[in-house]
């Protein structure tokens, strides 16, 4: 997907985030940031002329865990398990229908809007989507500035300055403060909501599948990105995403998520090294191998038939029991509990992998048998053409991390011919995005008043 923008990729410098951007005070690393208890979202289905609440929908179903500063708390599961629902939950900007969220301590589960207030500026959100999260009304200055004016902060030096720092923060061009957001590519976009993201310095970023809108390339450097942030900045992290590639590349821990449910929750290591619940097998049965070595290898990916139940009526007992092939009688009636079966490794399953059986003696349902396909591969691919081997399996972003370095590299060496292109179509847009942005009326004069002093 390449796009003709504006403003190119090559306009981009990486490593530029080096620009002196402030730490915050965080927590002493390690510490708990964030306690989430039992947290609930159930949103209510209502029907008939009455509007009467005839169900709901569960999306959130009772969740248990903490995010301790300086960490990255990685979010997997399938579309429709409630990730977003639980970013909303914990960033606050949904009101939870039960249990308790805790930051530093402090109870913030039902704070009213002037009791968030403080808390906005600790805690902020990355959108999935850069083209619609960012207003295109607004300048970029305006937009990452906007988090300043909203919290009655000046920022040392003045809000101009302070927004062009995280320009340059960000990898971004300090001079593109007055253009607008359809004048910069899917990865530049994110990179202006990462810099208002971080514009009060929060402590805690919440971001909700940041690269998933993007090139596959891109999501290399936006995640890369991400990482050098959280080294210089001490950031700690909740990044939601479907992609256990990219999960696996920015997380120290993995909550999996399943129907409303955590039922993993363990270090990376861990988890990758030897997944207990069988959902979390499944699904990484399914992650392309990033070891080039380990390619063509013999492995087994098993693929869950039938679709995820509804969370309007999620099954009885472990919630995956209709998709286990382990499943026994215990499964269908007793819920487990998420217990910690190794150190640093949580599991919700009566009959883990991995780790003793929680509920021995039990017959394996007959329908489990067939709720699942096991399909090998690997030789069979191998014996055909080594072409062949490669073409199927999609680089995922962390390869594509790796990818993306020798890229720069390579696209370097085009960028003073870039350079000159884009210096000449850089010349009309200013004029044009002056024009525009004098044509611009209401929140937009204001913005650029208010910036430009
Ligand atoms: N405002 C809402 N009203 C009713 N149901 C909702 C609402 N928001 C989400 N849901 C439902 O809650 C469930 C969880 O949705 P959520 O968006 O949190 O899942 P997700 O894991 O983030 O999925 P995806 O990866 O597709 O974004 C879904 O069944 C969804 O339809």
């Amino acid at each position: 997907m390449s796009e003709d923008k504006g403003v190119t990729d090559n306009d981009v410098a990486i490593p530029a985030q080096s620009k002196g951007a402030a730490p915050t005070e965080d927590a002493a690393p390690g510490e708990v940031l964030l306690k989430v208890s039992g947290l609930q979202k159930h949103f209510p289905i209502r029907s008939g002329l009455l509007k009467r609440q005839t169900g709901s929908v569960k999306a959130v179903d009772g969740l248990d865990f903490d995010v301790r500063s300086g960490e990255t708390l990685g979010v997997v599961g399938e579309s429709g398990c409630g990730k977003s629902t639980m970013g909303r939950l914990i960033t606050r900007l949904l009101e939870p229908t039960g249990g308790t969220v805790e930051f530093e301590g402090r109870d913030i589960t039902h704070l009213g809007v002037r009791g968030m207030r403080p808390m906005r500026r600790d805690v902020q959100m990355i959108f999935q989507d850069p083209y619609s999260s960012l207003n295109p009304r607004h300048t970029v200055g305006g937009i990452i500035s906007a988090p300043f004016k909203l919290q009655g902060v000046e920022p040392e030096g003045g809000v101009k300055k302070e927004v062009q720092r995280l320009l340059e923060v960000v990898g971004l061009n300090p001079e593109h403060y007055n253009r607008y957001p359809h004048e910069f590519s899917g990865g530049q976009r994110q990179r202006i909501g990462i810099a208002r993201a971080l514009a009060l310095k929060p402590k805690l970023v919440v971001a909700d599948e940041p690269v998933s809108a993007l090139d596959v390339s891109i999501q290399a450097q936006v995640v890369n990105l991400l990482d050098d942030l959280q080294q210089e900045l001490g950031l700690t992290y909740v990044i939601i995403a479907h992609d256990l590639s990219v999960i696996r590349h920015v997380s120290d821990r993995i909550a999996v998520m399943y129907l409303g449910k955590i039922v993993e929750l363990a270090d990376r290591k861990s988890l990758y090294a030897a997944p207990m619940h069988p959902y979390t097998k499944a699904l990484m049965s399914a992650v392309p191998v990033p070891d080039p070595k380990r390619r063509g290898m013999k492995s087994e990916r098993i693929l869950l038939k039938g679709d995820v139940p509804s969370p309007i009526s999620p099954p009885s007992g472990c919630r995956f029991h209709t998709r286990c092939w382990k499943a026994t009688e215990v499964c269908k009636t007793q819920e487990p509990a998420l217990v910690e079966l190794k150190p640093g490794q949580q599991v919700a399953c009566h009959h883990p992998e991995n780790a003793p059986d929680q509920a021995p003696g039990e017959e394996v349902l007959p329908e489990a048998r067939e709720s699942i396909e096991v399909v090998t591969i690997g030789e069979a691919v191998a014996e055909e053409s080594p072409a062949a081997s490669e073409a199927p399996e999609e680089p995922a972003a962390a390869e594509a991390a790796e990818a993306a370095e020798a890229a720069e590299a390579a696209e370097a060496a085009e960028a003073s011919q870039a350079s000159e292109t884009s210096e000449a179509s850089e010349a009309s847009d200013a004029s044009s995005g002056a024009a525009g942005a004098e044509g611009e009326s209401g929140p937009d004069d204001t913005v650029q008043e208010s910036t430009d002093k």
